[in-house]
């Protein structure tokens, strides 16, 4: 029986083990000491935070508030999310009254808005202008995945700080000392399954961890693979020898069972493959052009294509190369 079973309630454990301060953000070391250094001051510019899912933006604003703020850190911080259905106005509506009611001892507030690039360009600008009017008492923390999708004007007026996909050894890190803190046993593959299913996202890692236990005493390989909804590698690997050598049919039944038998979704097995394509046992020439084609699929999809057409095209074209 797991732990979460034990205790008898449901504890998410990317909350239970959100780091406090920023000391406590792993993997970031040059930006965490950038952003000690405004908290030390207590002089915090705009930021604009950029970079993948899972590798510490939210928790690194959330982490300056705490130490700015102390205990009563959630009044003076105000997460958004600017992808909220309602509309700019809705955001820029909520900015406003945040930033007018009563400060009670602070020089200025914080808003995080999250997801700052799913706004049209047009909303950018309207969001600029509400910055500009509220930049004596509210400092704009924003969070996006492409910074390259943020207006120059707003780039312009934030520090830009990038989180890079968080490295092996710091998520393994995490998960062992989670496992060890919830009592669980983990094993050595289990640890290896969970660091690459998680791409070097935190979040992946720690829920892939937390669902795993839930369904068995120990966390392993298998459980880790089952779970997380990801390809083990060598499978990923025998569809594309099967694909390189010509065999194309048992390249698509590879895929079938992946998606159809696994319920893996395509994005994530173009992810995995792109991931893994350097590992493959292949001469580098053929690496490049496998990487060629895996960036057309990912596009394609990315724009809307359907996911099995476009990964059973790429298949094909890779078991027609000589
Ligand atoms: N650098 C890190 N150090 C320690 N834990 C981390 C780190 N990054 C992420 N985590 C863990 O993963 C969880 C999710 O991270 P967080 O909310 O900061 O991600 P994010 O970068 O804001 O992602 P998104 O873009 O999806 O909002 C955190 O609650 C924390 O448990």
């Amino acid at each position: 029986m797991s732990e979460v079973e034990r205790s008898g309630r449901e504890e998410v454990w990317i909350e239970k083990y959100r780091p406090q301060t920023l000391s406590d953000v792993v993997g970031h070391e040059t930006i965490v000491e950038r952003l000690q250094s405004y908290v030390d001051r207590n002089d915090l510019s705009h930021m604009l935070f950029a970079g993948p899912a899972g590798t510490g933006k939210t928790t690194s604003a959330t982490a300056i508030a705490r130490e700015l703020y102390g205990d009563d850190w959630q009044e003076h911080f105000l997460e958004l999310n600017a992808s909220d259905e309602r509309g700019i106005d809705v955001v820029r509506d909520r900015i406003k009254s945040f930033a007018r009611t009563s400060f009670g001892g602070v020089d200025y507030r914080i808003i995080f808005l999250d997801e700052a690039d799913a706004l049209t360009s047009d909303a950018q600008s309207a969001l600029r202008r509400t910055m500009e009017q509220f930049s004596n008492n509210v400092r704009f923390i924003m969070s996006c995945n492409y910074s390259s999708q943020i207006i120059d004007p707003i780039q312009s007026r934030c520090a830009v700080f990038r989180f890079s996909p968080l490295g092996d050894e710091a998520v393994e890190a995490e998960i062992r000392h989670i496992a060890d803190e919830e009592g669980i046993e983990l094993t050595d593959d289990g640890v290896d399954a969970l660091v690459y299913a998680a791409g070097g996202d935190m979040r992946k890692a720690i829920n892939g961890l937390q669902a795993a236990s839930v369904s068995g005493d120990v966390v392993d390989e298998e459980a880790v693979f089952a779970i997380t909804s990801t390809a083990r590698p060598e499978v990923i690997q025998g569809m594309v020898q099967d694909a390189i050598d010509g065999d194309f049919t048992a390249a698509r039944s590879q895929l079938d069972d992946l998606i159809t038998d696994e319920g893996i979704a395509g994005g994530d097995i173009i992810d995995q493959l792109h991931r893994s394509i350097w590992e493959f046992d292949v001469p580098d020439e053929q690496a490049v052009r496998i990487l060629d084609r895996v960036g057309e699929t990912d596009y394609r999809i990315t724009e809307g294509a359907n996911e099995r057409i476009q990964l059973e095209a790429m298949l094909a074209s890779l078991s027609l190369d000589d």
